[in-house]
């Protein structure tokens, strides 16, 4: 209870006298002294206060930003289409921590998190809005470092195997031997070689991809080797074969378990003897290519069918790389997406956001048979429906739409792993609240206290409602 003012000024920490009744100088000093922007507009959007964080932050002195339209002053990517101060002063619903960009006085992008509300009169009249603002910048940069840690050339990755992979890269990339590189469709497995070819001192020689398995047998044949005129019917003159094109260079051989049982005696021959001959021609030119072959079956497995040979298979086999499939490293689903539409952004001149909550929840369930490709793919589509903002489920192929109407454990999941899932969803479709929440599980208030410490779910509890609440991918990462 507030005592009487009288027993306030017996307190050492209250002045005997409280002064003047707070005026609009107080709270002007108030406003001043946080490291948050603040300002408000009229209902014509025209600013009416700009504190000194704002001037910081912006770079243009309060004097100068008074009386102008909010738009001129901050010119977010939102002004024009989805201005939140308009959507609050239209709709009454403020806007909570919104990341957007604004240009600042020397025309330098500057991230920024916004939050809106409402000003009202005593009678309860709409007189303007008020947005307060933080600067992003020093948050984004100890992001982009994170990234760079998490980046080897064009290959991102904060699983602990791709880290392994990246550190040992440098050293396989300088030798000069023969790589093979497993893994599922869509891994990376061509990135992966690229990037090897950048850091050997192969580097300035060209980087050539065949598809063995796109191309029937005689055609890939010709296509590695080249061939002279009349070698065949439509052969009219002399072919360089990729062979050829990848002189001083690397050759990347993908799909090579599809190759022929002849083609194979021929590519042994060259791995061996670093020659081959045209077809049509009996002069032999000498390879000096680096070979990195890829495979998304397994070849050993083919080897011990009598698919593959084994003695080129063998002679592949010097350094093998394996990249896992999304699946395994769910915890890199966030890191890509990110990429995907800063890279997106870029190319589109768009400026969305990213994944909304209920969208990434999606990405963090869907298995990814496709492994990165298909995320960039989906991704992609989204950018065709989203047009500004977040990315929500509607934008998403429909093949992942459907993720959304049931959660299928992936394999491995214990039942523990199942439960910690379950009270995490039920969390967020309760914004947190564990009345609600218990409720809805028919559990009472303690058992689920004692479930969230159990399961480290506290450490998830957003600090101010669900909006910034972190998605755990999985609520124990995917064994
Ligand atoms: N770790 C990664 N970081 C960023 N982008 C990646 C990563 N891995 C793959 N990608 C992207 O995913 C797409 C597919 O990669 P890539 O073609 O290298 O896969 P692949 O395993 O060679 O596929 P396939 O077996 O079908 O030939 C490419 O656009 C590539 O840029």
């Amino acid at each position: 209870m507030p005592g009487t003012p009288r027993e306030r000024s017996s307190s050492p920490l209250v002045s005997p006298d409280p002064g003047p009744p707070p005026s609009l100088e107080w709270a002007r000093t108030i406003l001043d002294s946080i490291a948050d922007g603040v300002f408000t507009v009229d209902p014509n959007f025209r600013i009416t206060f700009f504190n000194k964080a704002a001037e910081r932050i912006t770079g243009v002195p309060a004097q100068d930003a008074l009386g102008r339209p909010c738009c001129e002053v901050f010119r977010a990517n939102i002004c024009e289409t989805a201005c939140a101060l308009r959507h609050t002063m239209e709709t009454g619903k403020a806007v909570v921590e919104q990341a957007v960009a604004i240009l600042n006085a020397e025309n330098r992008e500057v991230p920024i998190s916004i939050s809106t509300a409402l000003l009202k009169d005593d009678a309860g009249r709409t007189v303007g809005g008020v947005e307060t603002f933080r600067d992003l910048t020093d948050v984004e940069t100890l992001r982009r470092e994170i990234h760079k840690k998490y980046r080897f050339g064009d290959i991102l990755s904060k699983a602990p195997a791709m880290q392994r992979l990246f550190t040992i890269l440098p050293q396989i990339a300088q030798s000069e031997s023969t790589v093979l590189i497993q893994g599922e469709s869509g891994t990376g497995k061509e990135v992966l070689a690229r990037t090897i070819h950048s850091l050997s001192r192969r580097a300035k020689g060209p980087f050539v991809a065949v598809n063995c398995g796109a191309l029937p047998d005689t055609l890939l044949e010709s296509e590695l080797f080249g061939h002279v005129a009349g070698a065949f019917t439509d052969a009219k003159r002399d072919r360089s074969g990729r062979f050829a094109l990848a002189e001083g260079g690397t050759l990347f051989l993908d799909e090579i378990g599809d190759v022929s049982a002849a083609l194979q005696v021929r590519l042994l021959r060259v791995l061996e003897e670093r020659v081959y001959e045209p077809l049509g021609s009996s002069k032999s030119c000498k390879a000096n290519v680096r070979i990195i072959a890829a495979s998304n079956k397994d070849l050993e497995q083919l080897v011990e069918e009598g698919l593959f040979r084994k003695d080129l298979f063998y002679r592949i086999n010097v350094v093998k790389l394996w990249l896992p499939p999304l699946s395994q490293r769910r915890e890199d689903i966030p890191l890509l997406v990110n990429h995907f539409v800063d890279r997106f952004n870029r190319l589109q001149n768009k400026k969305i956001y990213g994944l909304s909550h209920e969208a990434l929840q999606i990405f963090m369930t869907h298995d990814w048979p496709g492994n990165i490709r298909e995320l960039e793919n989906a991704v992609e589509h989204a950018f065709i429906l989203c047009r500004e903002g977040w990315i929500r489920p509607e934008h998403l192929p429909e093949h992942l739409q459907k993720v959304r109407a049931g959660f299928e454990p992936p394999r491995g999941w214990s039942l523990e792993d199942i439960e910690k899932r379950a009270i995490w969803e039920a969390l967020e479709r309760n914004q947190w609240k564990r009345m609600a929440t218990a409720r809805e599980l028919g559990i009472d208030k303690n058992t689920l206290r004692r479930k969230i410490l159990r399961h480290g779910l506290d450490s998830l509890i957003p600090p101010h409602g669900r909006k910034s609440s972190p998605t755990p991918h999985s609520p124990n990462p995917a064994p």
